[in-house]
């Protein structure tokens, strides 16, 4: 809390909308303050609640936030906000790059001749970017030889993973040579990203492609500081978003794209309109403006040629993904005995079928499996049955088990095709994961 605010001290006050405005202060009484924010308009407030305002801060703002006299959230915002009018995206506090998602396509700041200008450049020396901080990263890698780390952070469509990619492209420039490794390994893992989005991304409410997964990639360097290969590691997918969604959110890509695959494909997954599905008709969005679900099938399956994933192992990718489909669609009943079930009927008898079809096994053990859980004793293993709702959770489980077993697996085979050295002296490793979201209910 201020100590020196008094009549006459211009101040940040809380309002709702514009979160913060400006003002100055008219009354001082005990706790309470008068603060005029505009036009002879009032506001009374505790004192607790204001900040003190520079009124000598730059008309422009400051491109490093360690330079503003005072450092709180009202100053931050208000200077982000002037520099973004101004098209100033990149802000550093300290040697932090804060970055603000233009959500438009702002070619001149990523192009060759920018890129030239921050090689070697000082941090701070040229405006906030982050090709700086990635050449900071880099050079103290070369002259230290150790490897070093970038942190994404950011909330759902904050531009995360735009940032990382931009990250990459420049790490290529630097430690790659116009005919060798280094722009192959780049394009590589930027070409396996479809088929990392089309698995492990969705439509949330506040990004129609958000990564629902945390992603490090490890760009590994020779000792001539040039790159010489590269891996992903993956964390924390998302798996209750297989079997559960809320509006208007979608599942995961890969099954809508999936559901819109040229008819020959859908009549060898039994599949169809996606609202017929348990695991997708939980929402009602189903479309995405600007999307063609059937024409990103066949991108995806592009990718995945590219990232050497053969047609059997397509084949065999998306009979699990219609398999997730039909399991969804596996419905439970009570069954004869007491605390039991058994399918509900034909039609869950049908999708268990296709179920077992698609994925290769017995019929009747995936029965057993889904209505009976094994409970073993240190005498012998007992199979106590379950009732329908615990049946339908065991049933999620496994939906949930193949499909991050998919997604493992698909990361694996794309670190095959992208090549990582195991001589490789250091690395730089680029951390893109979500922070910042408070969920009211943790899945
Ligand atoms: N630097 C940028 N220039 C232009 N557009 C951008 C930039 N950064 C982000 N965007 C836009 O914002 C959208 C969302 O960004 P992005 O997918 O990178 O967010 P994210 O933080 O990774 O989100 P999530 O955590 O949900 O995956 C992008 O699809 C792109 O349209």
């Amino acid at each position: 809390m201020p100590q020196d605010i008094h009549v006459g001290s211009p101040v940040w006050v809380e309002v709702p909308q514009l979160a913060w405005t400006g003002g100055v202060v008219t009354s001082v009484n005990e706790n309470e303050v008068e603060v005029e924010i505009s036009d002879e308009k009032k506001v009374t407030t505790k004192l607790s609640k204001l900040h003190p305002r520079d009124v000598e801060a730059p008309a422009g703002g400051v491109d490093d936030m360690t330079k503003l006299s005072y450092l709180h959230e009202p100053a931050v915002l208000y200077n982000l906000a002037i520099r973004y009018g101004m098209k100033e995206i990149y802000t550093y506090c300290g040697n932090i790059l804060i970055a603000i998602n233009p959500f438009q396509a702002l070619s001149h700041l990523y192009d060759l001749k920018l890129m030239d200008s921050y090689k070697g450049a000082q941090l701070g020396d040229r405006r906030p970017h982050v090709f700086a901080i990635t050449d900071v990263a880099y050079r103290a890698m070369i002259t230290e030889g150790k490897s070093n780390s970038i942190l994404v952070s950011g909330e759902s469509g904050a531009g995360k993973t735009e940032t990382t990619k931009l990250i990459m492209r420049y790490l290529a420039y630097l430690g790659g040579n116009a005919t060798a490794e280094g722009q192959t390994v780049e394009r590589k893992v930027l070409e396996s990203n479809p088929v990392l989005e089309a698995f492990g991304n969705a439509k949330t409410v506040r990004n129609n492609n958000s990564s629902r997964f945390g992603k490090f990639v490890e760009i590994q360097f020779d000792r001539r500081g040039q790159i010489s290969g590269a891996a992903i590691r993956t964390y924390l997918l998302e798996k209750s978003r297989v079997c559960q969604i809320s509006d208007p959110e979608r599942n995961y890509h890969c099954f809508y794209l999936l559901c819109a695959a040229p008819r020959e494909e859908i009549e060898r997954y039994k599949l169809g309109d996606p609202k017929t599905f348990h695991y997708l008709n939980q929402s009602s969005c189903y479309d995405l403006v600007g999307v063609d679900d059937a024409r990103d099938y066949i991108k995806t399956k592009k990718a995945m040629d590219i990232v050497g994933i053969s047609e059997d192992e397509q084949d065999a990718i998306f009979r699990i993904v219609a398999a997730i489909l039909h399991l969804g669609n596996i419905a439970f009943a009570k069954g004869e005995e007491g605390d039991s079930s058994m399918l509900q009927n034909d039609k869950a008898k049908f999708h268990l079928q296709m179920t077992a079809d698609l994925l290769m096994c017995d019929l009747e053990a995936l029965e057993t499996t889904l209505c009976k859980r094994k409970v073993v004793t240190p005498e012998e293993v007992i199979k106590k049955s379950l009732d329908p709702s615990a049946a339908a959770i065991n049933r999620d489980g496994l939906a949930k088990t193949l499909y991050s077993r998919l997604f493992d697996w698909l990361v694996k085979k794309i670190n095959i095709s992208i090549g990582q050295d195991p001589d490789s002296k250091c690395l730089i490793g680029v951390l893109d994961i979500y922070g910042f979201e408070s969920f009211k209910t943790s899945r």
